[in-house]
């Protein structure tokens, strides 16, 4: 384990069992991410990244191994996870759905008001605050999720392709709005993709996934200087041969699995 690990996951497996059956989901994961760290994870469909979101987040157990959030702030949440759908609550309003998580930890009234605008307003929608999840466009119920998750200002956050439902125009939007919400508040960043050019646009790191069962079997750096254009990462020939590694890895990897 390195010194500024947030994240720190150690030979980590997860067995599915159903009746007769055994599903071996993850394998031996090993895993470091530092404050701040924006990651990546890339795998072909299966190879359970969402099953590792889930253990972080606590909704699932491992079967062996273990993980360790490191706390800065007791009164914090552990995490706040943001999915690619049914992320909000549809009766509630926009304001109410940012202000959810605060207002259950009872911080006080003006502090809440506080946080939700301020977030309200750096996702563009202070001027829906009022309207209900039914009045709004895929982008902006993303949007919403993006808010509360920085609102609740937990110590990480865990992101299971978010953007995965939207157009590419939309998408692009909301890669700069959460980069530029990341790049002010510095939390650390676990993020599911499909998107060879999401994961290079978004993270510091890119890991990737075996298929299942899923194992970490490379990582890819990103040094690319922040902040950081689609054009200037679209001209960059050090980008063009990861995207390349990156897609062949999946290739293999999809091809593997389907033997
Ligand atoms: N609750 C469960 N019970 C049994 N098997 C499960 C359960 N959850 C996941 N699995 C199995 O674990 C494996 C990994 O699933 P997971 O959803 O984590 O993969 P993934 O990489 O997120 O896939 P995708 O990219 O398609 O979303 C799959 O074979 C899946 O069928």
């Amino acid at each position: 384990m390195s010194q500024n690990s947030k994240i720190s996951i150690h030979e980590l497996t997860k067995v599915f069992y159903k009746k007769q059956n055994s599903v071996t989901a993850l394998e031996n994961i090993t895993i470091d991410i530092e404050e701040g760290e924006f990651v990546c994870l890339v795998g072909p469909s299966g190879c359970g990244k969402t099953t590792l979101l889930r253990i972080l987040a606590g909704l699932e157990n491992q079967s062996s191994g273990n993980f360790k959030i490191e706390r800065s702030n007791e009164d914090r949440p552990n995490q706040s996870m943001v999915f690619q759908e049914r992320g909000i609550l549809p009766w509630l309003t926009v304001e109410e759905n940012v202000a959810f998580g605060l207002k259950m930890r009872h911080l006080p009234k003006w502090h809440v008001k506080e946080r939700t605008n301020y977030f309200l307003n750096k996702v563009g929608l202070a001027k829906f605050a009022k309207m209900y999840p039914k009045e709004l466009s895929g982008g902006m119920k993303q949007r919403v999720s993006i808010a509360r998750a920085f609102a609740n200002d937990p110590e990480i956050l865990l992101m299971d392709e978010p953007f995965g439902a939207l157009d590419e125009q939309n998408r692009y939007i909301l890669q700069e709005e959460l980069l530029s919400i990341w790049s002010e508040t510095k939390k650390t960043v676990l993020f599911i993709t499909h998107s060879i050019d999401e994961a290079l646009y978004l993270s510091d790191r890119v890991l990737l996934m075996s298929a299942q069962p899923g194992k970490i079997i490379d990582e890819v750096k990103i040094d690319l200087p922040r902040p950081r254009k689609l054009e200037d990462m679209r001209s960059n020939q050090e980008m063009a041969s990861k995207f390349l590694d990156i897609w062949r890895h999946l290739q293999v990897e999809v091809q593997g699995s389907r033997l």
